[in-house]
């Protein structure tokens, strides 16, 4: 179909938003978008997401630090974004691409501990074996020690959150890579310093 071919970019990219639970939320907010190193992403924000754009380990790098940073506050915070790899009409055209593979934020995001409740859900858009894809992955968090239990539409992951999004990127690198044109969403909540229990409440 004239113009809407799948681009055989691998560019990912993430949108997503940062909930901080307190009074001077816009001052977190801006802190961790402010002092975390994106020189590696093409970010942009707006009044309601941030969206960065790049190589996979800095997409990864960016959004868990803008994270860890607004949860090292010791304030209940709350990720909710979407990763995306292979959307047509997403082209590499830009330098991002061509950054090398160190990422700028791991060391200072290692240094922090932070406990986190995730709810994730992989999209593997275009392939019919989307189901065992999944359950493949369902067995990478098991193996990461991240993996919880099954819940309607999501897993839930629970761990540091070093150790969370680990997981979030490999399963998300292990589904894109399944073939060349993949396009594969996978969706995040991520929550810290929460003060309900784990349980349904
Ligand atoms: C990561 C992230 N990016 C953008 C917003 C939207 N937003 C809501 S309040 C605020 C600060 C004042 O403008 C901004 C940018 C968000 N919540 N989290």
């Amino acid at each position: 179909m004239q113009g809407l071919s799948c681009s055989t970019s691998r560019i990912v990219g993430c949108r997503f938003s940062i909930y901080p639970m307190t009074d001077n939320f816009v001052e977190v907010i801006l802190n961790a978008l402010r002092e975390v190193d994106t020189s590696k992403v093409w970010m942009e924000t707006d009044d309601v997401t941030t969206c960065i754009r790049g190589r996979s380990e800095h997409v990864f790098d960016v959004a868990k630090a803008i994270f860890i940073h607004a949860a090292k506050t010791s304030v209940h915070v709350v990720f909710n974004g979407t990763f995306s790899v292979g959307c047509p009409g997403d082209s590499e055209g830009n330098s991002y691409m061509s950054m090398n593979d160190e990422r700028l934020n791991e060391e200072a995001s290692i240094k922090e501990k932070v406990e986190v409740a995730t709810q994730i859900a992989l999209y593997p858009l275009n392939n019919p074996d989307y189901l065992q894809i999944i359950a493949e992955q369902v067995e990478v968090a098991k193996e990461h020690g991240t993996f919880t239990k099954g819940v309607h539409y999501a897993s839930r992951l629970d761990g540091d959150a070093n150790d969370v999004f680990k997981t979030l990127e490999q399963s998300f690198v292990n589904v894109y890579k399944t073939h060349e044109h993949s396009h594969v969403a996978m969706t995040a909540t991520i929550s810290a310093n929460s003060p309900s229990k784990k349980e349904a409440i």
